[in-house]
């Protein structure tokens, strides 16, 4: 059971983005995907989601080409919390949750009264307890976000694929998803920048850099001074916190 890519290439107007790329990301695991702007983290989940298409027998779902599934079977499969999510009609938040149960319903299949409570549930477990009539438009960025997990969980999906999931989160905030996200039975692949972050949470990380895959392992063989000062150009001093066990990086910009 689990999600791999095998030998991907991707090209945008004739620029190669990912250059031959294979991983697999087992039942279970929680794997982050790091690297600096630009390498091409979005690039790559979004072939996994396929809003961009990639070739055929690249990317499986155990062992499945997702190419070959049906857009229900996707979302039973898989759920995702992307980047961008420029709207143009507005919806209640109740709606935008409710979104994520469409692959557990029939052909105009309305919601129902176990729908409605799942996704006081979810709004709840969010921090975002009785914004169902709350217009989305009208939301913070970090409430949407969070609406947008809520949407994520209530698919129950067996993987989810998260681009920045902490984007325009408070402190407190980005913790919490992270705790929540670490909970759930899925099996999660997410791209991440606070590598402090990755580090506390993470079972594996995946280092990508201009395409590739250049490292993969777990926190302490990746998160590396070495491999910051190649892929970051940042010195880093890395020690294990004594409070949580996991590794804590503090950078050491060149004035210091
Ligand atoms: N539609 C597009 N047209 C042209 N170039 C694109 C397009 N989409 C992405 N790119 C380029 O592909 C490269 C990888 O972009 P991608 O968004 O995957 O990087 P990223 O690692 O997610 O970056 P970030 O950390 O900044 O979010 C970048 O150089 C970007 O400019």
């Amino acid at each position: 059971m689990s999600l791999e890519v095998k030998t991907l290439d991707y090209e945008i107007r004739g620029k190669e983005i990912l250059k031959d790329i294979s991983l697999e990301i087992h039942t279970k695991e929680f794997v982050g995907l790091v690297g600096p702007n630009g390498c091409g983290k979005s690039t790559l989940l979004k072939n996994i989601y396929r809003t961009l298409r990639p070739k055929y027998n690249t990317v499986f779902i155990d062992g499945n080409d997702i190419l070959k599934l049906s857009s229900r079977k996707m979302a039973r499969e898989l759920a995702v919390m992307a980047q961008e999510n420029n709207m143009e009609f507005d919806f209640k938040v109740q709606d935008m949750v409710m979104f994520g149960r469409y692959s557990h319903k029939k052909f105009l299949q309305g919601d129902t009264s176990r729908d409605r409570e799942l996704c006081a549930e979810y709004l709840a477990e969010v921090g975002l307890e009785g914004y169902e009539d709350r217009s989305y438009l009208s939301l913070s960025g970090g409430e949407k976000q969070r609406v947008l997990l809520a949407r994520v969980l209530i698919q129950e999906s067996r993987y989810i694929i998260l681009d920045e999931p902490t984007n325009h989160l408070d402190i407190s905030y980005q913790y919490q998803i992270m705790d929540i996200l670490k909970k759930q039975e899925a099996t999660v692949f997410s791209s991440v920048h606070d590598l402090n972050l990755a580090a506390l949470y993470c079972d594996r990380i995946l280092f990508m850099y201009q395409g590739k895959i250049v490292d993969d392992g777990t926190p302490e063989e990746v998160l590396t001074s070495e491999n910051l000062w190649k892929y970051f150009q940042i010195r880093a001093q890395i020690s294990r916190n004594p409070a949580t066990g996991k590794l804590q990086i503090y950078y050491l910009p060149d004035w210091i």
